[in-house]
């Protein structure tokens, strides 16, 4: 089986306009999802990332991978990741949604939410590596999960997206300064989902 990538941009979808974010949503820019799930599942090296909640450490909610150029390491949660080079798939991925978005990703975080019972807390991701206005391209496959985005400060001000397999989003700009985002845990979901974040890291 081949893997194909169009060249051209994928059709942008309007989101509301939230003020002080920057974002774009594109709801099928990869073709036959299911099929890169199920690769991205079984190419990737999971792993259980430990986290550090109020103070102690423990396991994340979900399996993780930190995935990059050889001088891409990240902290994250007071964790020093070193990555993992590129697999096939990974690259395939990343040079078409650099092209994209015009952003030369040099790594990605991934994601395997197993089930509804995986989540991701509230954050921004605002770490210093990842410069002032990072870019960062979030690639889904597998079950739709709800991505919430809301302003630090203005509850009001917030986005409740469910994240299409074959998706790409965007954040840009200013978004991480002003917005957090999470994804909350479900009961109504049991199938898997891969998640991607294509960022760009200065070299350490
Ligand atoms: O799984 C998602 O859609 C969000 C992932 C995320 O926020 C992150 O990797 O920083
Ligand atoms: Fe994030």
């Amino acid at each position: 089986m081949t893997f194909e990538l169009p060249l051209a941009a994928p059709a942008w979808q309007p989101l509301p306009d939230l003020p002080g974010a920057t974002l774009r949503y594109a709801p099928r820019a990869i073709a036959d999802p299911d099929a890169w799930f199920a690769r991205l599942r079984d190419e990737i090296a999971w792993e259980r990332h430990r986290i550090r909640l109020y103070g102690r450490e423990v396991d994340s909610p979900r399996l993780s991978s930190w995935v990059g150029d050889a001088d891409a390491v990240y902290t994250y949660s007071r964790t020093r990741f070193v990555p993992h080079p590129w697999t096939p798939a990974l690259g395939a991925l990343r040079d078409a949604v650099s092209r994209w978005c015009g952003a030369p990703f040099n790594s990605v975080l991934c994601n395997l939410y197993r089930s509804g019972a995986d989540s991701m807390g509230w954050h921004s991701d605002a770490e210093p590596e990842l410069g002032p206005e990072p870019v960062i391209a979030s690639l889904s496959f597998g079950a739709v999960r709800r991505f919430r985005l809301r302003h630090k400060r203005d509850a009001s001000l917030s986005l409740d997206l469910p994240l299409a397999p074959g998706s790409l989003f965007v954040m840009a700009g200013t978004t991480q300064t002003h917005y957090r985002h999470d994804l909350p845990k479900t009961a109504r979901v049991a199938a898997p989902r891969v998640n991607l974040t294509f960022r760009a890291i200065a070299a350490s």
